[in-house]
């Protein structure tokens, strides 16, 4: 793992916007995964501002995004559809029929979970996939178990998340209890992958997780050790508690 640690989240998201303009301006049909939740609003407002200002082109790229809640309506702004669209698709040229999030509203859940995997792989598969992290070391919808999936596939919630993601709905009971989301071996999949954490409540996560020396369906995202090509890019907040130890 290469590990990067910035001031602050505004030279976190410059950075990982630079390297995932670097890597989509190096291949056409570049597959971009891409990620929710509050982490990567940044670097999607740089890339938007490279399109912009330095005519960033994303009309050859196409992206899957890493998972959506079951059972909400796109018009809710919590679902990961109106998340991309408000934060990035509708400030960039990449073309609608380029763009793939699960679908949370599919009639045969179980059929466009395994439809999923099988496209990024006749696209020939992923190139990039940029994650967050959860307080409790899960990526996508990946949470700790004693088994995790590979595939795409449909998860429950663990109430931490719930909890945590409960900071966006008006209220806690309005957090869905599921969610599609890609498996850690389609994550695991990709060329590259960028895993962005910033502020201190990601601390202590980040520190357990750079100190492992086993990999754990505990720690979701201690899979990622087992990778060639993970860049982690930090803030000083997020990487505090690791710093200490190094
Ligand atoms: N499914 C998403 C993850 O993909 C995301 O990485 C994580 C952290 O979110 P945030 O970036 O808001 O801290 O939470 C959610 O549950």
């Amino acid at each position: 793992m290469k590990i990067i640690v910035k001031k602050d989240y505004e030279s976190l998201s410059n950075t990982a916007a630079n390297i995932i303009k670097e890597e989509i301006e190096k291949k056409e049909n570049f597959l971009l995964g891409l990620a929710t939740g509050s982490t990567p609003i940044g670097t999607y407002k740089e890339l938007i501002r490279f399109h912009k200002e330095e005519g960033l082109d994303f009309s050859k790229v196409v992206t899957f995004n890493l998972d959506e809640y079951l059972n909400i309506p796109y018009t809710n702004s919590n679902s990961y559809h109106y998340f991309m669209e408000e934060n990035l698709f509708k400030h960039i040229n990449v073309p609608k029929d380029n763009i793939h999030i699960p679908d949370g509203n599919a009639e045969d859940v179980g059929k466009f979970c395994r439809e999923y995997d099988k496209k990024i792989e006749d696209y020939g598969g992923m190139d990039l996939q940029i994650l967050g992290i959860g307080e409790n070391g899960h990526i996508a919808f990946n949470e700790p178990d004693d088994e995790l999936y590979l595939g795409t596939h449909i998860a429950g919630l663990t109430e931490s998340t719930i909890k945590a993601n409960s900071r966006f709905f008006d209220s806690i009971d309005e957090v869905p209890k599921k969610a599609i989301t890609m498996g850690i071996g389609s994550i695991m999949k990709s060329k590259k992958i960028l895993l962005l954490a910033n502020g201190e409540k990601k601390a202590p996560m980040i520190a357990e997780l750079l100190k492992q020396e086993k990999v754990s369906t505990k720690i979701p995202a201690s899979f990622l050790l087992l990778h060639p090509d993970v860049v982690v890019i930090l803030d000083e907040a997020a990487a505090k508690d690791y710093l200490k130890e190094v």
